[in-house]
């Protein structure tokens, strides 16, 4: 399969970049950045010095030549932009008879008004948000092999979700809200220059209290409230999420750990019991590790993944996979 690939100097897209370089059946036939990038005309490579002879490729203006040519040759289009962004170009690639892989927010969520409060802008395709497949890949995977327009999931909410829905589908959670404190890697921030992610002025700090875009994506595909605070870290990959539960009254270790078996078999996902995961176990890794303590009815489970793998780019190429009908780990155990 032929695959273009939108943002293709940002970090979430150089990094799929290489995995679809790398992939066995897929291929790369243009990687994009916008008509006034800086960066237009110069080889990938040149950005990743790491991607040399790698991705000696041209990073190309997203012009009506670039439509045209995306028209005619690609048969996946993955969009690696900010959400604004993504928001206004799905469509027109959908209309093209594209597959869409949008590893931005802009088609995860059910309502509408939810992006006028968590985004800051009124959706300006609400048809295509009823049509959109969310893709959490363990937990969608018949779905997301059937849909035009994939939504992959966000960074933390891959974390989160992974851990909490075996608890929250073996009906072990009480009704109280689950709380999760999460600390993510610059890169998760993207790579345009900001004063919030200059490297003298990050250290370990929360933002977005109450009021971060992926509440909403967390407590809707938990069926669940969820308090979610995310903190920048002065480290550049990796998320690690600490994460505390209430369960309900009388539930033992044994039916927690029976809870996780739903997950055992996932090739990408490492359950590691009472063994605490952390961000040196997953960086440039392409896995999700859970580990969990119980004491009494409260449980403290910790997740932690590569942000750009398999909060992002791992994922996104995991989704082409089961569109595809191959096996969803092709061409990420070993990355
Ligand atoms: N970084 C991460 O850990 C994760 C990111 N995501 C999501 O993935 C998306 C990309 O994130 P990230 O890689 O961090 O972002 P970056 O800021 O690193 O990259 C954005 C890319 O989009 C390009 N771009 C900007 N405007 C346009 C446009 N109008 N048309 C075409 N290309 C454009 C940029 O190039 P130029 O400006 O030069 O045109 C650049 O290549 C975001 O929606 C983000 O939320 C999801 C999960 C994790
Ligand atoms: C450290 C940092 O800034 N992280 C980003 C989340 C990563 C991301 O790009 O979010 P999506 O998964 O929704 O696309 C943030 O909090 O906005």
């Amino acid at each position: 399969m032929n695959v273009a690939i939108i943002g293709a100097s940002g970090y979430s897209g150089a990094e799929l970049a290489s995995l679809v370089a790398k992939h066995p059946h897929l291929t790369i036939v243009g990687l994009f950045v916008s008509e006034g990038s800086q960066d237009q005309g110069k080889l990938l490579s040149s950005l990743y010095p790491e991607h040399a002879s790698l991705l000696d490729l041209p990073l190309q203006p997203l012009s009506d030549a670039a439509y045209k040519h995306i028209a005619a040759n690609a048969d996946y289009v993955c969009l690696c932009t900010d959400h604004h962004v993504s928001v206004e170009l799905a469509p027109k690639f959908l209309d093209m008879g594209k597959k869409v892989f949008d590893l931005s927010g802009g088609y995860r969520l059910h309502a509408a008004s939810d992006y006028d409060t968590y985004y800051g802008f009124s959706h300006p395709y609400p048809d295509w948000l009823d049509k959109a497949q969310y893709g959490l890949a363990e937990w969608y995977s018949d779905d997301i092999s059937q849909a035009e327009l994939i939504a992959v999931a966000g960074c933390y909410p891959t974390a989160a979700l992974n851990a909490l829905k075996p608890l929250q589908n073996a009906g072990l959670l009480s009704d109280q809200p689950v709380i999760i404190n999460a600390v993510s890697g610059v890169t998760g921030a993207g790579r345009k220059a900001a004063i919030n992610t200059h490297f003298c002025e990050v250290s370990l700090a929360p933002y977005g209290l109450f009021n971060h875009r992926h509440t909403p994506e967390i407590s809707q595909y938990l069926g669940h409230p969820v308090l979610f605070t995310p903190h920048l870290g002065n480290f550049a990959r990796g998320i690690l999420e600490t994460i505390y539960v209430t369960l309900k009254p009388g539930v033992t270790p044994e039916q927690v750990d029976a809870a996780y078996q739903v997950l055992a078999n996932a090739p990408l996902i490492r359950l590691k019991g009472k063994v605490m995961p952390s961000i040196k176990g997953v960086v440039n890794q392409p896995y999700v590790d859970i580990g969990w303590q119980q004491q009494g009815n409260q449980l403290i489970v910790v997740a932690a993944i590569d942000n750009l793998l398999k909060g992002a780019a791992g994922q996104a190429l995991q989704c082409m996979n089961l569109v595809s009908h191959w096996p969803g780990e092709l061409g990420l155990k070993g990355v």
